[in-house]
């Protein structure tokens, strides 16, 4: 009993530049699960060894065959194919008696599920129909029994050339009239100007291979092609995406392939190229027809050897000995393999393939527990604070010793007798509340500056009133003698008056000592010309109202705003014309003077008449218009009695200004540049300026009169 013969899938490869087309195929049927050998049959005579070595790769053997040429190809060119020359070759599968049954499937097809139910399918001959005439098959897919006697047919029809397409399609047509048809599905021919897109959105899920017939093939169009959208194209990236599972950038890797295996595929597949480094292949876009400088892409001499064992062992591997030599550096310590992810399709071009994994089925995933632990919660022990943070705090050292004495009146010092008391014992009766203290009366004050014994009170301790007023002495308020004890130490007295004497001059105020002191008048700090006014050095024994400064007899700083000048603002002012200087000035013998004259001025009585200004531009040089102005006022506040004074001022003008000169250059200024000097009518306007009818605002616009006038 002669044994069973095997069925077998089965395609054709003439020359090496349908060999991606061949490889893809080879994959795609194992990948889907063929259940049948994978045999090949090849012109070798026509193939490169590393073609032929590829082809080992995934096909179980490979069938060498003799090629056929048509010698009569006149109607390949009818259908513009002069490549299908030796397309007769492909009737050498009848003459593989030793296969029950093949399953014929042309190198540019893919299939996207294995055909194994035609292994075992009983038919002498069975295709598709042919897209193009569909009462014709289509010569892509074919399930045939081997045996001679259709082969020498079939060798006769060819030797004579006959075949109405002048290729193997159009003989088989002719041979096999009575052909068994199978489904679309097994040999499904779209083409880019394809329309039935509805029959093959319905049955699209049926196909078992695609068939790309044409001149053009996937891998002579690349990746970048115009049937990027459409059903074409989406087709085409069945294709690609085989292709890339086994061909694309470390494939090689993934698939576990030896490092040093030859990649030749992608050679000839339009737009990559190989390159080799540290062992592994690259595919890398590659300009069209361009093959790498390095890569000798035409096939290698003929091999004289007639088998494919004997052709493969002898051919040169120019590819791979440029790897070895030129990029596979050598590794002293053991490289860290990097692998790229693995694409399974190419997605702008394709849905994924039916039998993919989904998306994030490799995501990491990290499951919580909550915590099943029952006991309360203890808070972890607080540390202790250290202990040996702390420091002595310094105790404030205490002064007993006396100090140094630096004054000579420090060593025979008396006792001090001042008592500080202690807190105020509290009263059973209700404190009687001392009258309001009246306004100081010229005569108390007197009699206030005339006492020269320094134990005795101050202005501010009237002793009539508090010897009157017994509840007042319990008063320690009251009773608080104000006086130092230094105050009755003559040396002390002696030593500020040596200074105070030197300031003499410096500071020099008017002093009107009441109604019975009219004609003479003193410096606060003066020598005691008068015996009233006694030296005292007592801080207590402050200058009375009488006493203090009330007309400055210095020039007063100039308010540098006043003037609206810039530039002078410090120094002195510039010394009027015709003043006296300060040293020179005595006071007290111009009022003296001064009264005296007055009393000839009121004497002579209201006959003057009075001048007016002149309304002239002032020069701006220094001119005393003081009196001139003070003048003036005079005049508009007091009438007739002012006018009086006009001719005693300019008799008063000792300085030598000549006051009717001055009046013509006059300028009716209403403010003042400095206080007056020329005193003229005091008691007479200082009367006037008393009295109610003067308006304030008019004496303070001018500087004369606001400038002595206290009261
Ligand atoms: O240079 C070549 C040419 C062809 N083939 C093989 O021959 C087959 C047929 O050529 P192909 O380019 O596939 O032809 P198609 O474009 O498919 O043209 C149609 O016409 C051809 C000639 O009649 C038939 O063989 C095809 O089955 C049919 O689909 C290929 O698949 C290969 O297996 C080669 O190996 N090398
Ligand atoms: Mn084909």
């Amino acid at each position: 009993m002669a044994p069973i013969k095997e069925a077998v899938y089965a395609t054709l490869l003439m020359d090496d530049s349908y060999l991606p087309g061949a490889m893809v195929l080879g994959h795609s049927l194992k990948d889907k699960g063929a259940k049948a050998r994978l045999v090949v049959l090849a012109t070798i005579d026509n193939l490169s060894a590393s073609t032929i070595t590829e082809l080992r790769t995934v096909y179980d053997e490979i069938i060498p065959v003799n090629r056929i040429v048509n010698k009569h190809p006149a109607n390949l060119y009818l259908m513009d194919r002069p490549d299908l020359i030796s397309t007769f070759t492909k009737i050498e599968l009848w003459r593989q008696t030793q296969f029950r049954q093949i399953v014929y499937i042309d190198a540019d097809m893919v299939a996207i599920r294995a055909p194994n139910e035609l292994l075992n399918y009983n038919t002498n001959f069975a295709a598709v129909p042919d897209i193009g005439w569909p009462d014709c098959f289509n010569s892509g897919l074919l399930v045939l029994r081997p045996n001679l006697g259709d082969y020498y047919s079939l060798l006769a029809l060819a030797q004579r050339g006959i075949s109405f397409d002048g290729a193997d399609q159009g003989l088989l047509n002719m041979h096999f009239q009575d052909w068994e048809r199978l489904s679309f599905a097994y040999n499904c021919t779209p083409s880019g100007s394809y329309q039935y897109i509805p029959a093959y959105k319905h049955f699209q899920s049926s196909i078992s291979l695609l068939h790309f017939i044409g001149r053009e093939k996937p891998w002579t169009i690349g990746r970048d092609h115009k049937y990027a959208s459409g059903v074409y194209g989406e087709l085409l990236g069945r294709w690609w995406s085989t292709y890339d599972k086994h061909y694309r950038v470390h494939a090689s890797y993934q698939t576990g392939r030896p490092r040093d295996t030859p990649r030749t595929v992608p050679n000839y597949v339009t737009g990559e190229k190989t390159t080799s480094y540290l062992g592994y292949s690259f595919s890398e876009p590659q300009p069209q027809h361009e093959p790498a400088p390095w890569i000798d892409v035409e096939p290698p001499p003929e091999a004289p050897a007639t088998t494919t064992e004997e052709a493969m062992g002898d051919q040169p591997e120019p590819v791979e000995q440029i790897d070895k030599q030129d990029f596979e550096p050598t590794s002293t310590v053991e490289q860290r393999r990097f692998t790229a992810p693995q694409m399974e399709w190419d997605a702008s071009r394709a849905p994924p393939p039916m039998d993919s994994k989904p998306e994030a089925q490799n995501f990491p995933s990290q499951v919580y527990e909550f915590n099943q632990d029952t006991s309360l919660f203890q808070a972890p022990k607080y540390p202790e604070a250290p202990r040996d943070m702390y420091y002595q705090v310094p105790s404030k050292p205490k002064r007993t010793e006396k100090p140094k004495p630096i004054f000579p009146w420090e060593a025979h010092a008396p006792k001090p007798t001042r008592v500080f008391p202690e807190e105020r014992p509290p009263s059973p009766e209700p404190e009687i509340e001392p009258e309001p203290e009246p306004e100081p009366e010229p005569e108390a004050v007197a009699v206030a500056r005339t006492s020269s014994d320094a134990s005795e009170s101050s202005v501010f301790t009237r002793e009539s009133r508090s010897s009157s007023n017994s509840a007042s002495e319990s008063d320690p308020w009251n009773s608080y003698t104000r006086v130092n004890a230094w105050d009755a130490m003559p040396e002390i007295e002696r030593y500020v008056q040596a200074f105070v004497q030197s300031r003499k001059g410096k500071v020099q105020v008017l002093h009107q000592a009441g109604a019975h002191s009219k004609t003479a008048d003193q410096s606060l700090l003066s020598p005691p010309v008068d015996a009233e006014r006694r030296p005292s050095m007592k801080i207590t024994d402050f200058p009375t109202e009488w006493e203090r400064p009330s007309l400055p007899v210095t020039p007063a700083p100039r308010h540098p705003s006043f003037w609206g000048e810039e530039g002078d603002e410090e120094g002195e002012l510039p010394a009027a014309e015709g003043v006296p200087k300060q040293q020179d000035w005595n006071p007290v013998q111009k009022l003296e003077e001064l009264q005296k004259r007055q009393t000839e001025v009121l004497q002579t009585g209201p006959e003057l008449i009075p001048k007016e200004i002149p309304n002239r531009a002032m020069p701006d040089s220094a001119v005393d218009t003081t009196a001139v102005t003070a003048e003036a006022t005079a005049k508009a506040l007091c009438g007739e009695k002012a006018r009086a004074t006009d001719p005693a001022t300019e008799r008063l003008s000792d300085s030598g200004v000549d006051m009717a000169n001055a009046r013509s250059r006059a300028q009716p200024k209403p403010i003042l540049k400095e206080p007056s000097f020329e005193l003229g009518g005091v008691s007479s306007e200082k009367d006037l300026w008393s009295s109610k009818d003067v308006a304030p605002e008019v004496l303070s616009a001018n500087g004369s009169a606001s400038a002595w006038v206290k009261h």
